[in-house]
């Protein structure tokens, strides 16, 4: 068989292909299709032997055939039938006379004596019941397309809901599936990540030109993996290898393979690969690729769409083998867990190499966002490496989203550039969800949560190792009543010291609230735990107790033991302190809090200002001396009347300030009134 032919044996039997195995594990629904299938094929069938409902036209003799109607009746008076053949289907009598002329006449359906006259006048009479030769049997034809129409409709149903449920993804692979496109990304629009840029540039040179590494012998690598937490450029990377070796890129989700029925996956893996090793060079994407490429067999959830993975894995392992070495198809997979994933898939000639794509450093996001600041225009006062600096720990996404959302900001108050105040609100909605208007929290508990992120910002500014706080907010967004942006260094630091002034920080708020009224409020578990993991892991991970010692690991129900009474020391002691030195600042506190009050949220010029009076030597004799924490001098601009009463206000450091201070006034108005 030509492979033409086999390809049109194929195109043809796939919708018949789709339907079984789309039945296959559902024999309920195939035994129910198939009993109505049975029932109404043979009430169509006896509907049309009975021949009930198509309208009969009665039989018209030919114009050779000169013999009609009254000539049959006075043959029958005469009887000179020989013989009758009736056929009810076409209202047609065939007679042969006893001379032996044959005839054929048409009778009227209301002649019910035709036979009966016929057997009186001695004629051998016959009644044919065959319907071959009456017309087309259009119920029938009706009833099974009707059939099709029902199964093609459920089976259309059913893909309209695995689409809705692979989401967004969708139309993304739809675009790609129909062609590969040819992206415009280029490794310089891939910021932060220079290590992985580097790695990815030497597939680009085998993309390129394979002929320089093949007469050396070496074999184009067939897969790449790439890893790293979410929205850290791994889709980006993947288009920039693509659009820097002028190739074809083929986007897919691992979830698009999975949400199917059994069977197509793995037609979807083999489509993919064969649309991509028609337009070499090309690059095919998987995202998500633990979706298929989870570990085979102990799977979570067992059942179903295990198989279908393991059938869609097994395919996309079997694609990639064919490669001979030959092909300039790049196969460019993305997860967010390498560990969760296959070994199969991680063999040599699959996805041998790993380029690890992490979170940005300060370095990177101040790249990334220059990146993404093309083609905004930013106001004076937006100061990039600060920005770089306060968003420790956000991702590419996440810093690109905070432009934008920046934007849409200056946008909506019809400014022509785009201020910091801007630019924080979108980081403020990337990391907290936007402000919730309608949640406007009640007077006290309003003032209890004042006192419970002034207790927060109090602690982080005593603390020497601890980070300051940039942003503290009553106003409540996403799920928190209110919190604090902690401007998070990228250092990790796990001595003692640190450990102990992180968790007079983290229990600052409980610690105001316990000074203030004596009581804590159930918004605060949620530190305690927090605290509490922080301490485990400090006796347990760091071996920073003395009475656990350095032994990582032990098991001993005394040991154990041990370790959650050191849990508990470390924990109240930082508690303690953490009292102690929000008793010792009570008047800082105050300011902080009733700044909160009045303004919703401060910053952390007007934390600076709150927290004046605080000097080194009213610190806890544990705490290391503290430099200056008042970060920058502050301008002593005089606008009065625009000040929102009680409210320790401080103009920053451009003209934007007084707009932002008439905003909260007016905010502040609205929040009250
Ligand atoms: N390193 C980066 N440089 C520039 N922009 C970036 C970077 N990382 C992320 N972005 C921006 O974030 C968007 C989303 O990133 P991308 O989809 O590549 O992340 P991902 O790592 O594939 O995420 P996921 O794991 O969720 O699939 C990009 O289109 C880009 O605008
Ligand atoms: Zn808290």
């Amino acid at each position: 068989m030509s492979s033409f032919l086999r390809r049109l044996l194929f195109a043809v039997t796939r919708p018949f292909r789709a339907v079984v195995a789309w039945l296959r594990p559902r024999p309920g629904v195939a035994i129910t299709l198939t009993l109505v299938a049975l029932l109404a094929g043979t009430a169509t069938l006896a509907a049309v032997v009975g021949g009930g409902s198509t309208a009969r036209q009665p039989y018209k003799a030919s114009k050779q055939d000169e013999f009609t109607y009254s000539d049959l009746r006075t043959a029958i008076k005469d009887k000179t039938v020989k013989e009758a053949t009736l056929k009810p289907a076409e209202l047609k009598a065939e007679i042969e006379l006893k001379d032996g002329a044959k005839h054929a006449v048409g009778y009227a359906p209301t002649d019910e004596t035709l036979y009966a006259d016929l057997d009186a006048a001695g004629a051998e009479v016959d009644i044919d019941t065959s319907f071959a030769k009456r017309g087309f049997p259009w119920s029938a034809l009706i009833f099974i397309f009707g059939l099709f129409a029902v199964i093609g409709l459920i089976i259309y149903m059913q893909r309209q809901q695995a689409k809705a449920q692979s989401g967004a993804h969708d139309q993304h692979t739809k675009k790609a599936k129909a062609q590969g496109e040819l992206p415009a990304v280029r490794f310089s629009d891939v910021a932060g990540c220079d290590e992985a840029v580097h790695e990815a540039a030497e597939l680009v040179e085998f993309l390129k030109a394979p002929e320089a590494y093949r007469r050396l012998g070496a074999k184009m690598p067939s897969g790449l993996m790439l890893y790293g937490p979410p929205g850290t450029g791994k889709t980006l990377l993947a288009k920039a290898v693509a659009g820097e070796a002028g190739a074809a890129f083929f986007a897919m989700s691992g979830s698009d393979f999975v949400e199917m029925y059994v069977g197509v996956g793995a037609g979807r893996v083999r489509d993919l690969f064969a649309k991509a090793r028609a337009g070499t060079p090309a690059i095919i994407f998987i995202d998500e690729v633990d979706a298929i490429g989870a570990k085979r067999g102990g799977g979570a959830d067992g059942g179903q769409s295990n198989r279908e993975a393991d059938q869609t894995l097994n395919q996309l392992l079997v694609e990639m083998d064919g490669f001979s070495g030959n092909e300039r198809v790049l196969v460019i997979a993305a997860t967010n867990r390498l560990d969760t994933l296959d070994p199969a898939l991680l063999r040599p000639g699959r996805f041998s190499r790993h380029i690890h794509v992490g979170a940005p450093s300060e370095e990177g996001r101040l790249s990334i966002l220059n990146v993404h600041a093309k083609g905004k225009p930013l106001a004076d006062d937006v100061d990039l490496p600060q920005l770089a600096k306060v968003t420790a720990g956000s991702s590419g996404a996440e810093l690109a989203e905070m432009l934008n959302e920046g934007a849409i900001m200056a946008a909506r108050a019809e400014r022509a550039v785009i201020t910091h105040e801007d630019l924080f609100e979108g980081f403020l909605r990337v990391v907290a969800g936007p402000r919730k208007a309608s949640a406007m929290l009640a007077a006290g508990e309003r003032e209890a949560v004042a006192y419970h992120e002034a207790g927060h910002v109090l602690t982080a500014e005593l603390c020497p190792t601890v980070d300051k706080t940039l942003h503290a907010t009553i106003n409540p967004r996403g799920q928190a009543a209110g919190f604090a942006v902690v401007g998070r260094s990228d250092r990790a630091l796990h001595t003692a010291q640190h450990i102990h002034e992180q968790l007079i920080y983290i229990l600052g708020g409980r610690a105001a609230e316990h000074v203030i009224y004596g009581t804590v409020s159930s918004g605060a578990a949620n530190d305690l735990e927090k605290a509490n993991q922080i301490a485990r892991a400090a006796v347990e991970q760091y071996g920073l107790s003395a009475a656990v010692g350095q032994v990582v690991g032990m098991r001993s129900d005394h040991a154990m033991a041990t370790a959650d009474s050191e849990v508990r020391r470390i924990v109240e002691e930082a508690y303690r302190d953490s009292i102690a030195l929000v008793e010792e600042h009570r008047e800082q506190l105050e300011r902080l809090s009733q700044a909160l009050l009045a303004a919703g949220d401060i910053d952390h010029l007007e934390i600076a200002a709150a927290m004046e009076g605080s000097t080194p030597a009213a610190r806890r004799p544990n705490l290391q001396p503290l430099p200056d924490p008042i970060p920058e001098p502050v301008a002593e601009e005089p606008e009065p009347e625009r000040k929102p009463a009680g409210k320790l206000w401080v103009p920053g450091p451009s003209d934007v300030g007084a707009a932002i201070a008439a905003f909260r006034a007016e905010r502040h108005k609205r929040a009250l009134g």
